[in-house]
């Protein structure tokens, strides 16, 4: 990095180590950390974290405000417009307020989002963006990861707090925020949101809820909840945001209208009942798929090969430069499913293909010396496979937040354009940084701290996995122009048959596959379909199922 700083005219070997230094803290500060807690420079060197902290206030104060964005505000449905008005109101009387967002995905949260984002930026003030998950937040413009941003541990199951400390430029950020929406809040912990709420008492020195702030959270509680490894659905139910002292102090601001199946009323009528629970059962929990969407399993090889050309159709002749692929996926529940599938795409797609193999080793954690080769075969939770086998034009997504500020999020969806030995030449494929190119290096992965894990080692690979399949969990918030949904099992937990579904734009644009089980205890096309109704009348306390105001056609 030093030698592009060198290139410049006369530059001074001091003006390129400060550079340099800056460059770095730069980059570590987007993803929430600080170049001194290395310990990777000599002492003798101070790094003013201080003077490059107030970067961030420039970063927020020029986010471009767009003006599709703004006009947004002209186009918005009643529902958003209700939204919109009280939320600007406590704005403009520079009021306080916690609101909650509510609605299905689809009816416009982020659009609303945006148009509240956009006029508020456009006021000269800072508006907070932030997200649950990586991907969502390179939808919303100049957002960030709710963690990295608030420094709330991950990989804690203890008590959390938001390390910020009253004298940084992040506290300074946050106190003069007119507004911070977290998106799919319902995806984090309710600890973490109770963490949120305490700093923000600290920061402002008031003990109002959120320090006096106006704060919006937005979600959809039909979808997946927090992602606890190894929880019980009780464990994971009682992490939710609806089991929150904090809770009962939101008000509530519902939208209903999809916006995205606004042509499409009977199949959003259809995902409203299995959100909901009110498509009826046919055995215990198993409801039926509805006969166009779905795709009859004949045997192994024919069915899954007729799933895949329904959302990859020509896929040995597919041109590399295209960029349609990022549009489409294969959703199954488990990384077991997504691994193997990617494997047989990525046998047809076409092209060379290039390996790259990850370096494995446990001498760190364990007095137990495992060889490589074993090593090898594992692929605990988080970590990328030993074996990447990948192609010009193969589409990845990202495992890791290397640089959110720069759209590279856990998530991001990318394309691979060139290989190094050390790094993949990738573009970015959605958000706000499409068509930008990256390079991405091989990253170690260690173990996670709340999963315990068998054997732990070190795992030095590439942050990334082909995507032509992802799990259900991994897809919310993706928008998919089509879609393939593969049972070979059961989906597992609250909201993820809805997730799925939900991911299409249109029935004409989704199939879906449904193993039978092999001792035939399944009907055909029928699945079961998990849903917490007691996290959905903590949602939704005054309205009962019937009150959904339902139009059940006839379907299709
Ligand atoms: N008032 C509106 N006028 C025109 N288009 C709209 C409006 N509101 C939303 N849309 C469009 O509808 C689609 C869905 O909206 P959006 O992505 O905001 O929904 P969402 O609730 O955030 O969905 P999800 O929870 O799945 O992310 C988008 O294509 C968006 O541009």
């Amino acid at each position: 990095m030093s030698e592009d700083f060198l290139c410049e005219a006369n530059n001074s070997a001091i003006n390129i180590r400060s550079q340099v230094l800056h460059f770095i803290t730069t980059i570590l500060k987007s993803m929430g950390w600080k170049l001194d807690e290395y310990n990777l420079i000599d002492n003798s060197i101070v790094v003013d974290n201080e003077n490059f902290a107030s970067r961030e206030m420039v970063d927020e104060l020029f986010v471009e405000v767009t003006k599709t964005n703004l006009q947004s505000v002209n186009s918005l449905n009643f529902e958003q417009k209700v939204a919109f008005n009280l939320i600007m109101s406590k704005i403009n009387n520079n009021e306080s307020g916690g609101f909650f967002l509510d609605g299905p995905g689809g009816t416009g949260k982020t659009f609303l989002y945006c148009a509240l984002l956009a006029t508020i930026r456009s006021m000269n003030h800072v508006a907070l963006a932030i997200a649950t998950v990586g991907i969502v937040a390179s939808i919303l413009p100049g957002s960030c990861i709710a963690h990295s941003r608030f420094k709330i541990p991950i990989d804690s199951d203890d008590q959390l707090n938001c390390s910020v400390s009253k004298q940084s430029n992040l506290a300074e950020l946050l106190r003069a925020a007119k507004i911070i929406i977290w998106d799919r809040a319902f995806m984090a912990k309710r600890q973490a949101i109770e963490a949120f709420d305490n700093m923000l008492r600290d920061l402002m020195d008031y003990q109002l809820l959120f320090g006096g702030k106006v704060v919006v959270f937005g979600g959809d509680f039909h979808q997946v909840l927090p992602v606890l490894p190894k929880a019980t659905l009780e464990q994971t139910k009682e992490a939710s945001l609806v089991k929150s002292k904090l809770w009962s102090e939101l008000k509530v601001l519902t939208l209903t209208q999809n916006m995205r199946l606004r042509f499409n009323a009977s199949f959003t009528d259809y995902l409203l009942r299995v959100g909901n629970r009110i498509e009826p059962s046919i055995t215990y929990n198993n409801i039926r798929t509805p006969e166009n969407i779905l795709l009859p399993y004949d045997n192994d090889e024919i069915f899954l090969n007729k799933l895949i050309d329904f959302v990859f159709p020509n896929i040995f002749t597919f041109d590399a430069n295209n960029d349609i692929l990022i549009n489409k996926a294969i959703l199954t529940p488990k990384n077991y499913y997504v691994d193997d599938l990617n494997e047989i795409l990525i046998k047809k797609f076409p092209g060379e293909k290039i390996i790259y193999r990850s370096h494995d080793d446990n001498t760190a954690f364990d007095s137990l010396l495992l060889e490589e080769d074993f090593l090898n075969t594992l692929t605990p939770n988080g970590y990328p496979p030993n074996e990447l086998v990948l192609k010009i034009g193969s589409p990845i997504t990202l495992h890791r937040n290397i640089d959110p500020s720069k759209g590279l999020s856990n998530g991001t969806r990318l394309t691979c354009r060139t290989f190094d030995r050390n790094v993949i030449d990738a573009e970015i494929s959605t958000g706000h940084h499409k068509r930008e190119r990256v390079f991405i290096p091989r990253i170690p992965f260690l173990p996670n701290k709340i999963e315990k894990f068998s054997f732990p080692f070190k795992r030095v690979q590439f942050p990334i996995r082909l995507c032509f399949a992802i799990t259900i969990n991994k897809a919310q918030g993706k928008i998919l122009d089509t879609v393939g949904v593969y049972l070979p099992e059961p989906v597992f937990s609250h909201g993820q048959l809805y997730v799925a579904l939900s991911q299409a734009t249109s029935s004409r644009s989704i199939r879906v596959l449904i193993k039978l089980a092999k001792n035939n205890a399944t009907i055909m096309g029928c699945t079961p379909n998990i849903i917490c109704k007691d996290i959905l009348e903590l949602a939704h306390p005054n309205l009962c199922h019937h009150s959904y105001n339902l139009i059940v056609h006839a379907f299709f």
